[in-house]
């Protein structure tokens, strides 16, 4: 089985979220289990950038590839390179006038760029020869991908054979732009109608990938749910009811070799489920590094997400008062809505002694963070998947959460009864909610060592590996080719 993969971000080739780190781990998981995966992604600047920091080289494999359909002059450049540790092909299309931006999802035509891209990995297809049994599309800015497979390609001998799977990562990004570029991606004017493209009279990329795949997968099963309800379908809870026997919701997993404690060289020690003392050691390091009270007793709190409202934090915003009486501390790494990112600043004026916030993107950071919390806090609005939560769980960091989306399936509460369970949380989106959760979290860590080392050992034995959800990806795949083919 060729799988073809498609997407904005790969780890450690570019990376905003977790999209990147899907796509740096689903592919060698997908190839372990016995397919040949083939990865397109943009040439992004930071493509360049972290090729020395990451070891990886780039060789040019075309110049110059006119793109089809797209109303424009520009052409491509064809790199490759390859997934660090595995046989997966990743190759880049290069453009210097939609990719010249310094981060990935900026340029002089968001619109355009994706068009552009779509239209190209499909080129590159045909300009490597290379047929797929399955084209894997990634997100709204690959939503064309499908559109163009299924129609202005549809009877393409080239492409006859090839299945379509489409995964939403995220259905708050949809990619909503006005109708005039039906005309740039040479789309033919049927499709604005309220049956394709067509979305309160604009045009929605995110809804072409819906209804354009053969299948459509998100990344946990309860996201897959609450997505066909209005609450949290984002007004494309119709639109996906429609597709419901063809949606599936697969959880993703972390890549283990990777997100190790027992050998991650990021973090100040490395430690395993039986030297959880030396866990501890990294707290202490942790808090040295950035100015807290170096304090084994309090409960260190940690939190890592692209700040935005997506992720609870105006809950946090109502309750962070009340949470600061607790002897507890608390740390954030984040960029994103300048909002948040002023009211984490304003906390750590206000908490000196006991917040400590991050305002930057820094991977080092982030995985010492991971090892050296007691507690992380996604106390989400909705979440997909979210994987900050299951790099904890293999740390020993105990989540405390919002049971919504892929959180839901991924952490359970713990209940001191049966000793069963893996961390803390609460359903009802209100601040008091999340106060309690935390509240007993902290009550556990300070009051029920048992209890607590109990809850650490159940974390670190969670099963967050991408073995499991490869399997089930694989199916998909089979079943993507059958529906093809009828
Ligand atoms: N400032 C910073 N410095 C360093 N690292 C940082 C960082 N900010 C974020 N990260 C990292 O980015 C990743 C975030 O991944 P998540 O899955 O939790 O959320 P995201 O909303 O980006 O992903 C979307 O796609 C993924 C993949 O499907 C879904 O799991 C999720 O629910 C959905 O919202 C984590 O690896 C985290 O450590």
């Amino acid at each position: 089985m060729k799988v073809a993969m498609i997407a904005y971000e790969v780890y450690p080739f570019a990376k905003v979220g977790g999209l990147a780190d899907v796509l740096g781990a689903l592919p060698k998981a997908v190839e372990r289990s016995g397919a040949k995966v083939t990865i397109f992604m943009p040439l992004h600047k930071v493509v360049l950038k972290n090729s020395q920091k990451f070891g990886y080289q780039l060789s040019e494999v075309a110049k110059s590839i006119p793109v089809e359909n797209v109303q424009t002059k520009e052409t491509f450049d064809l790199y490759k390179s390859q997934l660090p540790g595995s046989g997966v092909a990743v190759y880049f299309i290069a453009n210097e006038y939609y990719f010249s931006a310094e981060n990935v999802y900026e340029g002089p035509d968001l619109a355009e760029q994706a068009i552009f891209f779509s239209a190209a990995s499909i080129q590159a297809m045909r300009h490597l020869s290379e047929q797929f049994d399955v084209v894997h599309a990634h997100d709204w800015q690959t939503g064309l991908v499908p559109v163009y497979l299924k129609t202005l390609y549809r009877v393409d001998p080239f492409f006859s054979r090839t299945a379509i799977v489409f995964t939403i990562h995220n259905l708050g990004y949809q990619g909503i732009f006005s109708p005039s570029y039906m005309k740039f991606a040479g789309l033919p004017g049927y499709l604005f109608n309220i049956d394709g493209l067509e979305f309160y009279g604009k045009i929605n990329f995110l809804k072409g990938g819906i209804l354009f795949s053969d299948i459509v997968t998100t990344v946990s099963p309860t996201y897959a749910q609450e997505i066909q309800t209005e609450e949290y379908g984002e007004k494309l809870d119709g639109v996906l009811r429609l597709r419901s026997e063809d949606l599936y919701g697969i959880l993703n997993g972390i890549d283990y070799e990777e997100f190790n404690p027992a050998t991650d060289r990021r973090i100040y020690v490395n430690y395993d489920i039986n030297s959880i003392e030396k866990k501890y050691e990294n707290k202490k390091m942790l808090q040295k590094e950035l100015n807290l009270p170096v304090r084994e007793e309090v409960p260190l709190i940690g939190m890592i997400n692209r700040l935005v409202d997506q992720k609870g934090l105006d809950l946090i915003e109502k309750i962070a008062d009340y949470m600061f009486l607790f002897d507890l501390q608390f740390v954030v790494l984040g960029t994103g809505e300048k909002k948040y990112e002023e009211m984490f600043l304003q906390l750590q004026k206000r908490y000196a002694s006991k917040v400590s916030s991050n305002i930057k993107f820094d991977i080092e950071l982030a995985q010492k963070i991971y090892a050296g919390c007691d507690m992380f806090l996604m106390p989400s609005r909705y979440e997909p998947c979210g994987l900050g939560q299951m790099y904890s769980l293999r740390y020993g960091t105990i989540p405390i959460v919002r049971y919504t989306g892929g959180l839901a399936d991924t952490v359970k509460e713990y209940d001191p009864e049966t000793g069963l369970g893996n961390g803390f949380g609460f359903r009802e989106y209100d601040p008091a909610h999340l106060f309690m959760a935390i509240a007993k979290a902290v009550h556990f860590f300070k009051n029920e060592k048992r209890h607590w080392e109990k809850i650490v050992q159940n974390a670190m034995q969670t099963d967050v590996s991408w073995e499991r959800s490869a399997k089930q990806y694989m199916r998909i795949y089979q079943e993507a080719l059958k529906k093809r083919r009828v």
